[in-house]
């Protein structure tokens, strides 16, 4: 009798393209690295703070950044270093202005915030093939922010209800919530409705993936970054959430398409009732999206993608700030009374949230600029890809393909007096000087205040952001008495320049019994 084998070939025959296989990556890996050492940052002599061995400089950027950061801008004080091998080169102070001067196409900001995020293992290169999303916030979201106060109102209450439960008898009259994922939960809620409507809002399908989404690209980015360029590849073909993201976006595309589909085709016979419509809300950015969106913007896959970006842009970020001023107010509970009576005085005298309100809220405005000055969100900033070789005023000679960063949170405590010292009402008092009124906000940027950037591609969500910090806060105050369930101010997570909210610490929450008449 013939025993039946499969016919997986002899052990030799199996072995030989294995074999032949893994000598390929191995080679491949190996000319990437060196092709990859040649060029840009490579090319630019600049000590090197850290290991020499780049991989062992990584590492210890990724646990001790602030230190590692901290060496470089004062042993090098006035020079250009580079960080984590030939990966960064840090300018000084001095050459800020310079490079903010450089149009868009030598010194491209998208590109380099794109480098940092490891756009090629987490899918979002396709950010960099259109501006569109960036001109619709800045010519259709930033002029209605006005319009757009109401709505956040509404679904500030709508998000409340929902994510803060009443209390269990055994909490008595608290209710206690995870902070960070809470206030996540109601930014993600608030940001589904403005950039998409209010069917993405009542969507938790939606508000899932979007979540997934950004956690899945910050794990693999972060991960990413550790491993030496030619495995990059390699590497993420083993990362689970590397391959989560393309389930995220395949699960977004499925929300989005017919939505989108169905707002293209009612687009033009209902033009008059949006114009008419939008003279009292705000429409949501998706709207806008479809009717600039020309040539290969217009494609249901682009459209997708920007919605889901700027959720991208939007969420973690904001959520951030909202978190850590949270903490702040709970770590130094003597600023609420101020804070609160300021906001119930403005609300009262203007008989509700109106924009202006917001900008009269100067103590609660320099409250959350302080916390972010104390724990802000990147301790490196103002990252330019240069796309041609450039020479600056002074000589320096910065190749093509350099990646080039700013030390943003020591340039920021230098410019600042007492800076180890939290003061809520720094930026307030600042404000009181002669001219001075406009400077300082949360949302206003200058050379020396980096977290959204400076110039021609500073963050233009800032105002969005700013506003909804602001009434969150204000709506807490107003409405409930809160503390965190521990004493100490919650230390962040630290990965890489990237500082994080503490997610484990809880928000304990308090109806309180005097409402105000907003
Ligand atoms: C506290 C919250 C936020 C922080 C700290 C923040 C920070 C930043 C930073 C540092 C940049 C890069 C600036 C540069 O490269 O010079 C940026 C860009 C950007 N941000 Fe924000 N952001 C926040 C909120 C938002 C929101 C709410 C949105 C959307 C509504 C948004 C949309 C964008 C976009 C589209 C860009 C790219 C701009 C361009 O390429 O010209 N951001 N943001």
């Amino acid at each position: 009798m013939v025993e039946y084998r499969p016919s997986l070939g002899s052990t030799t025959q199996l072995w030989l393209p294995a074999a032949a296989a893994a000598v390929l990556v191995l080679v491949s890996c190996i000319f990437c690295t060196v092709s990859i050492q040649r060029t840009g940052n490579a090319k630019f002599i600049a000590p090197f703070v850290g290991s020499k061995h780049a991989w062992l400089a990584r590492w210890s950027f990724f646990y001790a950044a602030e230190t590692v950061i901290h060496e470089g801008h004062t042993k090098y004080e006035g020079k250009p270093w580079k960080l984590t091998g030939n990966d960064v080169i840090v300018l000084p102070h001095r050459y800020l202005n310079e490079i903010r001067k450089l149009p868009f196409h030598q010194a491209n900001a998208m590109q380099a915030n794109l480098d940092n995020m490891q756009s090629k293992f987490t899918h979002l290169d396709i950010l960099n093939t259109t501006r569109l999303f960036v001109q619709v916030l800045k010519t259709k979201v930033n002029p209605q922010l006005a319009l757009m106060i109401p709505t956040v109102r509404r679904e500030l209450d709508a998000a409340f209800a929902n994510e803060v439960p009443p209390p269990s008898i055994n909490e008595g009259d608290w209710t206690s919530v995870p902070a960070f994922q809470t206030i996540h939960r109601i930014v993600g809620r608030v940001s589904a409705r403005i950039f998409g409507g209010q069917e993405l809002r009542d969507d938790s399908n939606w508000l899932n993936t979007a979540e997934g989404y950004l956690h899945n690209i910050f794990v693999t980015a972060i991960t990413i970054r550790l491993v030496p360029y030619g495995f990059k590849t390699v590497a993420s073909w083993f990362l689970p959430c590397s391959w989560k993201i393309s389930w995220n976006f395949w699960k977004a595309k499925r929300i989005l398409y017919p939505y989108i589909r169905y707002r293209k085709s009612i687009v033009e016979e209902k033009a008059a009732e949006f114009a008419r419509k939008r003279r009292d809300e705000f429409p949501d950015v998706l709207q806008y999206l479809i009717e600039q969106a020309t040539g290969r913007d217009a494609e249901l896959m682009s459209l997708a993608s920007m919605v889901l970006s700027l959720s991208l842009a939007s969420n973690h970020t904001t959520a951030m700030a909202l978190t850590e001023a949270l903490y702040d107010l709970c770590t130094y509970p003597e600023y609420q009374t101020e804070l609160r009576e300021e906001v119930r005085s403005v609300i009262e005298a203007d008989g509700g949230w109106r924009k202006t309100s917001l900008v009269k809220m100067r103590k609660l405005d320099s409250f959350i600029k302080e916390s972010q000055r104390m724990r802000p969100p990147s301790l490196m900033g103002y990252k330019r890809k240069i796309t041609e070789n450039i020479t600056l005023s002074d000589g320096l000679q910065l190749p093509a393909g350099a990646h080039v960063e700013f030390a943003i949170v020591p340039i920021q405590q230098d410019n600042t007096i007492n800076s180890t010292e939290f003061d809520g009402l720094r930026y307030y008092r600042l404000r009181q000087a002669p001219s001075q009124a406009h400077r300082h906000q949360f949302a206003t940027t200058s050379e020396s205040v980096l977290h959204f950037g400076h110039g021609q591609n500073s963050c233009p969500g800032r105002f969005m952001a700013s506003n909804v910090i602001k009434m969150t806060l204000g709506k807490m105050m107003l409405e409930y008495d809160f503390k965190l369930d521990q004493f100490k101010r919650p230390e962040g997570i630290h990965a890489f320049e990237y500082n994080f909210p503490n997610p484990e610490v809880h928000l304990l929450l308090r109806k309180r019994n005097q409402m105000p008449s907003v």
